[in-house]
């Protein structure tokens, strides 16, 4: 359906992917400034450990200043961890060299922010076709495969602009997927849409789990979106402070002590319900 092969048909020899666990955090903690600035380290992770099995889906929710967001960026090799490890396939970030890691980040790591990123100036198909280009691959036909799979390949030529928001985060997801990533890490995907379009996007992220065994981690505030996820995983203060599997929005609600205010029958439109994933 998407377009992407699997991974078993690619050129590669099976043995470059080993069969652990996507990604696993160890101990990890990121901490801002030191005394030598003047004043104590903030610290943003506080020794979080979590493993992510292949083809799962993770919601990692919390407060504002939970850690979220240092979490995703440790996790996918934006930013390094003050101590601690992070494995993505096996491969211990912090032994890679830089360019080695450029490569990871690029071959094996799809991204989808908020802040999407999108060019203006390129059309919707060369904005999916630009991490191809970075990696010096052909297109072959891939990006737009890619938007045929997230249902906006009449779209193509068009430019960012004339799209709408979810329209556009449709497109980042295309963009994240087409070097067929084994990880892909979202921040806040579905913050700025409705919750129709978001729900749209968040099928779409389930779909690449469960049609095409790649991994996603999600950062979310909204309990609804947690839903799509196989588990949540709650970060107070920087630590974990609790999981919770097959969430669902009213005890995802609970576990972050808010009041349960968006009925459960919310998704019954979507393409694919939370409740449909394995
Ligand atoms: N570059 C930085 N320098 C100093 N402190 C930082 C930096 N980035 C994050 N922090 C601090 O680390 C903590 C965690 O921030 P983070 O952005 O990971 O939280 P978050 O849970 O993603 O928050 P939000 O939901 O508001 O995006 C916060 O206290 C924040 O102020």
């Amino acid at each position: 359906m998407f377009g992407f092969r699997r991974r078993r048909d690619r050129g590669e020899a099976a043995g470059a992917y080993d069969s652990g666990p996507a990604l696993v955090l160890d101990a990890v903690t990121r901490s801002y400034g030191t005394a030598r600035d003047g004043g104590a380290a903030a610290v943003a992770l506080d020794a979080v450990s979590l493993t992510v099995p292949r083809g799962g889906f993770v919601a990692v929710m919390g407060s504002s200043g939970s850690g979220k967001s240092t979490l995703l960026r440790c996790a996918a090799g934006l930013d390094r961890p003050t101590s601690g490890t992070v494995r993505i396939g096996g491969a211990d970030l912090a032994r890679l060299k830089p360019a080695e890691l450029t490569r990871l980040r690029r071959d094996r790591v799809g991204f989808v922010f908020q802040s999407l990123n999108l060019v203006p100036s390129l059309s919707v198909r060369e904005n999916v076709a630009l991490p191809l280009l970075l990696a010096d691959t052909p297109d072959d036909g891939r990006a737009l495969a890619g938007l045929a799979a997230v249902g906006l390949a009449d779209r193509a030529e068009d430019v960012p602009a004339r799209l709408s928001g979810g329209q556009r985060q449709r497109v980042a997801i295309a963009r994240a997927l087409v070097t067929e990533p084994e990880v892909i890490f979202a921040d806040e995907p579905t913050a700025a849409l409705d919750p129709a379009t978001a729900d749209g996007v968040l099928a779409l992220l389930r779909r690449v789990v469960d049609d095409h065994g790649r991994t996603v981690v999600l950062v979310t505030h909204d309990p609804v979106a947690a839903q799509w996820a196989d588990r949540a995983v709650f970060l107070d203060a920087g630590r974990l402070a609790g999981t919770l599997d097959r969430p669902d929005a009213a005890s995802v609600r609970a576990a972050l002590g808010a009041p349960d205010r968006r009925p459960a029958h919310a998704h019954a439109g979507s393409p694919v319900s939370p409740a449909g994933r394995r």
